[in-house]
């Protein structure tokens, strides 16, 4: 229980702090024989990676993944995959202030709380540089599930209070992969950039929302009772940094409905004619697209003063240095779909070993 690895039967555990040599991670359970598309391994990473436009972070990385392990001739042997990605643009001077004292809202003081002792360069094992160890192994995940026709696909609906409320089609994709925001509307995007642009300025930071939709999904996937699709869903999604909130389905919307307008009624194929229920029924997959919503917070790390306190509990003024994301929500899409698909393949694998 060291909170470092994720999955029963594949299963990733990842290592590395932002500002030391490499991240990288093991992962245990692939199929053997699959051969890998280092491509779309890469493309995901280029997604996700710092630097990649005005509105994120300008830590520039080129997040080129090596694997050391478990691949022979391009293809799994079934062996545990380890790979490690460099951290090459390490600034630690902008922390030096941070040795002491606490960004609020940060996990800079828990993390001193709970070891006594912290890298306090780049907030270590904390940072979201971690993700990028996600980010290689479910890519490879999402590979293996294409195969049987399982998509998944994210995007961002919500930034601040601007919020996409259409309908979800795959074909969407293109236009939210082709602008910074990652919104399935030209329109929203252009809006959603300025805002993230202005609340830059002004040093601040702002939350944001991403839905996730996964299509092709046998039924049959889920182990009640306490390992429910959705709840692994769940923590996968709230283990991700700065989450605050997971739903699926109706979500919280439910509360205020009547099961009369709830209900997903069937029609004679074994489909239903809504979704409310996200996909998943007592906790098992019903053939639905698996849809769910994850709720970022606004980071952290302002480049504004603050009033907080250092490791004597001092009360000390703090402003925030280094190079931050305004808003996470662009660059954690690919994050969401590796963490889905990871949850994906393992309750897929599971349930081939179970059924009868
Ligand atoms: C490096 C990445 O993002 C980093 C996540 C991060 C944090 O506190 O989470 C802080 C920043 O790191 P630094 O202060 O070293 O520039 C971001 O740039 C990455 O995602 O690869």
């Amino acid at each position: 229980m060291a909170g470092s690895s994720f999955g029963t039967l594949v299963r990733l555990t990842t290592f590395g702090e932002s500002h030391g040599k490499a991240i990288g991670g093991i992962i245990e359970g692939i199929p053997a024989g699959f051969s890998l598309d280092y491509n779309q391994i890469q493309h995901d990473l280029d997604r996700r990676k710092p630097g990649q436009s005005a509105i994120v972070t300008q830590r520039k990385e080129s997040d080129k993944v090596q694997f050391l392990s478990g691949i022979f001739d391009g293809k799994t042997t079934g062996t545990p995959i380890g790979f490690t990605i460099e951290n090459e643009d390490q600034k630690s001077a902008d922390y030096t202030e941070l040795q002491k004292a606490f960004r609020p809202s940060h996990a800079d003081f828990t993390y001193q709380q709970k070891y006594g002792i912290r890298d306090y360069r780049g907030g270590g094992r904390s940072s979201a540089r971690e993700t990028a160890c996600r980010v290689v192994a479910g890519a490879i995940a999402k590979q293996i599930l294409a195969q049987k026709n399982i998509r998944i696909d994210a995007f961002v609906y919500q930034v601040g209070s601007l919020k996409w409320t259409g309908e979800w089609k795959s074909e969407l994709k293109t236009i939210s992969e082709a602008n910074n925001v990652r919104v399935p509307s030209e329109e929203l995007a252009v809006e959603m950039e300025n805002l993230i642009r202005e609340i830059r300025k002004e040093g601040d930071t702002i939350g944001g929302g991403i839905r996730c939709v996964i299509t092709g999904v046998p039924t049959g996937l889920g182990e009640p009772v306490f390992d429910k699709l959705h709840t692994e869903l769940g923590k996968a999604m709230l283990s991700i940094n700065a989450v605050k909130g997971f739903d699926f389905g109706s979500g919280f919307d439910s509360i205020s409905m009547k099961g009369s307008e709830h209900n997903d009624l069937f029609t004679t194929d074994g489909t239903t004619k809504t979704n409310f229920s996200g996909g998943i029924q007592g906790g098992i997959s019903n053939g639905m697209p698996i849809d769910f919503r994850v709720a970022f917070k606004p980071v952290a790390t302002l480049i504004q003063e603050q009033d907080t306190i250092n490791e004597d509990f001092e009360a000390v003024k703090l402003m925030g240095k280094g190079r931050h994301d305004p808003c996470v929500v662009p660059r954690a899409v690919p994050i969401v779909e590796a963490m889905a698909a990871l949850v994906i393949l393992d309750y897929y694998l599971m349930q081939k070993a179970y059924k009868k």
